[in-house]
C-alpha cells in the first residue's frame, strides 16, 4: 500500500541513472530540495549535460553498477531500458534504499507525486495502487487553484518556531 511521508533530502545523497528527460526533470527536482545529485548514464540531453559542465550534479560516465547505490538515500530508475531500471530496483531493494522506477511502479519502492507549493505548505498527489500520472496532475492543478483561492483556512495554529502555542491563540 501506498503512503505519503515528507521526506528531508537536503545534503543527502540521490543518484539519478539516466540522462534523458525524466533524469533530467528528477535531477533538477533533488536539486531544489537540496541534495547531493548523482548521475550515472553513458550520455546526457543537453539539460542533464549542462548540470553536469556547470558542476551541480556529479556525472560518472558509464552504464550503471551496483555499487552506484553505496551510501545513496533514494535512487531514480529513469533509464530507457527495463531491464536496467529492473535491475536497479532490485538492487536498491537488497541494500534498502528507496528506488523510483520511472518505467515501472510495481518494480519500484517509491512513487513520485505531483505537488502544489502553497505558502509554506506542500501537498502531494500520488495514486494508491494503478499509476495514473496525468491524473495526478489534474487533480493537483485543481488543488492550486483552492490553495490559491483564499477560500482554505491556511491559518497557523503554532508559531514559526514550530513551537506549540499553549493557550494562546495565535490566528483569532
Ligand atoms: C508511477 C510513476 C513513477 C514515478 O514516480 O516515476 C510514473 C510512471 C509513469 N509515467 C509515465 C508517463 C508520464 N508521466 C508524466 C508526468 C508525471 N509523472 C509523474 C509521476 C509518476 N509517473 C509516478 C506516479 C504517478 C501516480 O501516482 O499515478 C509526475 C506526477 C511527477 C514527476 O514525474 O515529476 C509527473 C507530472 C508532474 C507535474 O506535472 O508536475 C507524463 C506527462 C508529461 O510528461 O507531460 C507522462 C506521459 C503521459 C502519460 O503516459 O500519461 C509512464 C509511461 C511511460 C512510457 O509510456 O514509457 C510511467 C510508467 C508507468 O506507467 O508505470
Ligand atoms: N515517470 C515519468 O514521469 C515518466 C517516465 N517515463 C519512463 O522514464 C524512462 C526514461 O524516459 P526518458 O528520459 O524519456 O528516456 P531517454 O530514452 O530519453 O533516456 C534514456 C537514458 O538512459 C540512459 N541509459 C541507458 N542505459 C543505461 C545504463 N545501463 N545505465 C545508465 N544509463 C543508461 C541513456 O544513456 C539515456 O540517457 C522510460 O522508462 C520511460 O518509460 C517516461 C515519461 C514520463
Amino acid at each position: 500500500m501506498t503512503t505519503l511521508l515528507g521526506i528531508e533530502l537536503s545534503g543527502r545523497s540521490v543518484l539519478i541513472v539516466g540522462g534523458g528527460p525524466v533524469a533530467d526533470r528528477r535531477a533538477r527536482a533533488a536539486l531544489d530540495d537540496g541534495a547531493r545529485v548523482t548521475v550515472v548514464a553513458p550520455e546526457l540531453d543537453a539539460g542533464l549535460g549542462g548540470l553536469a559542465a556547470s558542476a551541480k550534479v556529479d556525472w560518472r560516465p558509464r552504464p550503471v553498477r551496483p555499487e552506484d547505490l553505496d551510501g545513496v538515500w533514494l535512487v531514480q530508475a529513469a533509464t530507457d531500458s527495463a531491464e536496467v531500471n529492473a535491475a536497479v530496483a532490485d538492487w536498491a531493494s537488497d541494500q534498502r534504499v528507496w528506488c523510483v522506477n520511472a518505467g515501472n511502479v510495481e518494480q519500484g519502492s517509491a512513487r513520485t507525486p505531483a505537488t502544489a507549493h502553497g505558502d509554506d505548505l506542500l501537498v502531494g498527489v500520488v495514486s494508491v495502487g494503478s499509476p495514473d500520472p496525468r491524473r495526478v496532475r489534474a487533480v493537483r492543478d485543481q488543488l492550486i487553484v483552492l490553495l490559491r483561492s483564499g477560500r482554505l483556512d491556511q491559518r497557523r495554529h503554532r508559531r514559526l518556531d514550530g513551537r506549540a502555542a499553549g493557550r494562546e491563540r495565535l490566528a483569532s
